[in-house]
C-alpha cells in the first residue's frame, strides 16, 4: 500500500503541454509579498533568502523522505529556531516550481516558507520551512493506529479547505491532497505543504492536462482523461483528493479498496472510477460528516462540491470550534509525546 500511495504514477503524465505561467511569474523565488488572505491574520514572508545561509543550521533529524528529496528538522545556530529544511535533488524539475509556488503564498493554513537558501555546491534546492511539530497527517493516522475522532476531523476539514480556498483564489491548484500533505501542530493547526507537482493556472477555469499525481487520491476524470476530452478541472480534482483523505482519517486506513487488498494501479482503477463508496457501520460517522464526504466523492466532477460550498457544509460551518479545535489539539499532543517527531536521527 504505502508504495502505491507514496508514489506518483510517472507514466501517467502525458507529454502534453503543462498550463502557461501565470503573467509576471517568474521561475525562481523573489519572495515578492503574497496578497493578504481574507478573513485572517495577515502574514508577510519575514525573510529574504539571502539573510540565511546552509552554514548557518545544524541538522537535527530526518522528518521525511519523498519523490523529490528529504526533509529536515533544523536549529538556527544564532537564534535557536526550529525550522524544517526541504533538499531537493538539483535535477528534480518540481523543485523551483515548488520553491516558486509557496513564495506567492502566506496563510496561515498553508506551510510557510521562510527562504530559499542559496544552492550549496550539489546546486540542490534547499527551501526553509516553518517546523508544523506534529508532523503530517499520515504520520499521525499511523501512530493513532485508528481513526480521528469526528470533533478532530472537522477542525481538520475546516482548517484544510481554508488552505485549499486561499490557493483557489490565487489561481493555485495543488493536485496531491493526502494526509502525507497536510501538516498538523500541537497547537490544533493544519497547513497544506508539499506543492511539488502544484500549478498557477493562468485563467481561474482553465483545465489541467497534466496527470502525474499520487495515484490512490486521484479522482475519476484524472484516472481516465480520454473519457473527459483529455483535460479535467483541477479545483474539482483536489476536492476528490481531500474527500478521500477525510474518509481514510475517519476510518483509519486507506478507504477506496477492501482492507488488506493489493494498491495495484488496476485496482485502484477500479474502485475509484466504478466502485461504491464505502459503506461505514452504524454509528462510525454522523450524517452530517457521511454527506459531507459524498458530496465530496461524486464520480462526477461536475456534481462534486466545491471548496467554498464544502466550508459552508454543515459538518464544518456548525462544529464547535472551541471543542474541535481542542480535540484535535489533544490528538496530535497525544501521539507526538508517544514518539517524537524527527526520530530518525542525522
Ligand atoms: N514543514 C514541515 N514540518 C514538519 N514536517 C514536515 C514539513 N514538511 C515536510 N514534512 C515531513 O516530510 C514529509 C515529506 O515532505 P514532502 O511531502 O514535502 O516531501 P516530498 O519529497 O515532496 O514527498 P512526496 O514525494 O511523498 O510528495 C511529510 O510527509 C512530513 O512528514
Amino acid at each position: 500500500m504505502a508504495l502505491i500511495r507514496e508514489k506518483r504514477l510517472r507514466q501517467l503524465h502525458l507529454s502534453l503541454p503543462v498550463p502557461p505561467r501565470a503573467a509576471g511569474q517568474r521561475p525562481n523565488p523573489t519572495f515578492t509579498p503574497a496578497p493578504a488572505p481574507t478573513g485572517v491574520k495577515a502574514l508577510t514572508p519575514t525573510a529574504l533568502s539571502s539573510q540565511f545561509r546552509l552554514a548557518d543550521f545544524d541538522k537535527l533529524a530526518v522528518l521525511g523522505r519523498g519523490n523529490g528529496g528529504t526533509v529536515y528538522k533544523v536549529r538556527h545556530r544564532e537564534t535557536s529556531a526550529l525550522y524544517a529544511l526541504k533538499v531537493q535533488h538539483y535535477d528534480n524539475p518540481a523543485a523551483a516550481a515548488e520553491a516558486d509556488i509557496l513564495s506567492r503564498t502566506a496563510s496561515p493554513f498553508v506551510v510557510r516558507c521562510h527562504s530559499v537558501l542559496p544552492a550549496a555546491a550539489s546546486g540542490d534546492v534547499a527551501m526553509l520551512l516553518e517546523l508544523v511539530d506534529g508532523g503530517s497527517l499520515d504520520s499521525i493516522r499511523s501512530r493513532l493506529q485508528g481513526a480521528f475522532p469526528e470533533a478532530a476531523l472537522a477542525e481538520v476539514a475546516a482548517q484544510a479547505l481554508s488552505g485549499l480556498a486561499y490557493l483557489h483564489a490565487r489561481r493555485i491548484v495543488h493536485l496531491d491532497i493526502k494526509p502525507a500533505n497536510l501538516l498538523a501542530s500541537t497547537a490544533g493547526e493544519v497547513k497544506v505543504a508539499d506543492f511539488g507537482i502544484a500549478k498557477v493556472l493562468a485563467h481561474a477555469g482553465d483545465k489541467c492536462t497534466s496527470y502525474v499525481g499520487t495515484t490512490a487520491y486521484l479522482s475519476p476524470e484524472r484516472f481516465d482523461p480520454e473519457a473527459h476530452g483529455g483535460h479535467y478541472d483541477p479545483h474539482a480534482a483536489d476536492v476528490w483528493s481531500f474527500g478521500v483523505t477525510i474518509l481514510e482519517l475517519l476510518m483509519g486506513r486507506y478507504p477506496l479498496l477492501p482492507a488488506g487488498q493489493q494498491p495495484s494501479w488496476a485496482a485502484l482503477m477500479c474502485a475509484v472510477c466504478f466502485g461504491e463508496a464505502p459503506v461505514l457501520s452504524d454509528g462510525a460517522a454522523s450524517p452530517e460528516l457521511q454527506d459531507f464526504v459524498a458530496t465530496c466523492l461524486h464520480k462526477d466532477y461536475r456534481k462534486r462540491a466545491s471548496v467554498a460550498e464544502l466550508l459552508a457544509h454543515p459538518f464544518v460551518a456548525r462544529r464547535d470550534v472551541s471543542v474541535s479545535k481542542c480535540a484535535l489539539r489533544k490528538l496530535v499532543a497525544d501521539v507526538s509525546s508517544e514518539s517524537r517527531l524527527g526520530s530518525d536521527m542525522v
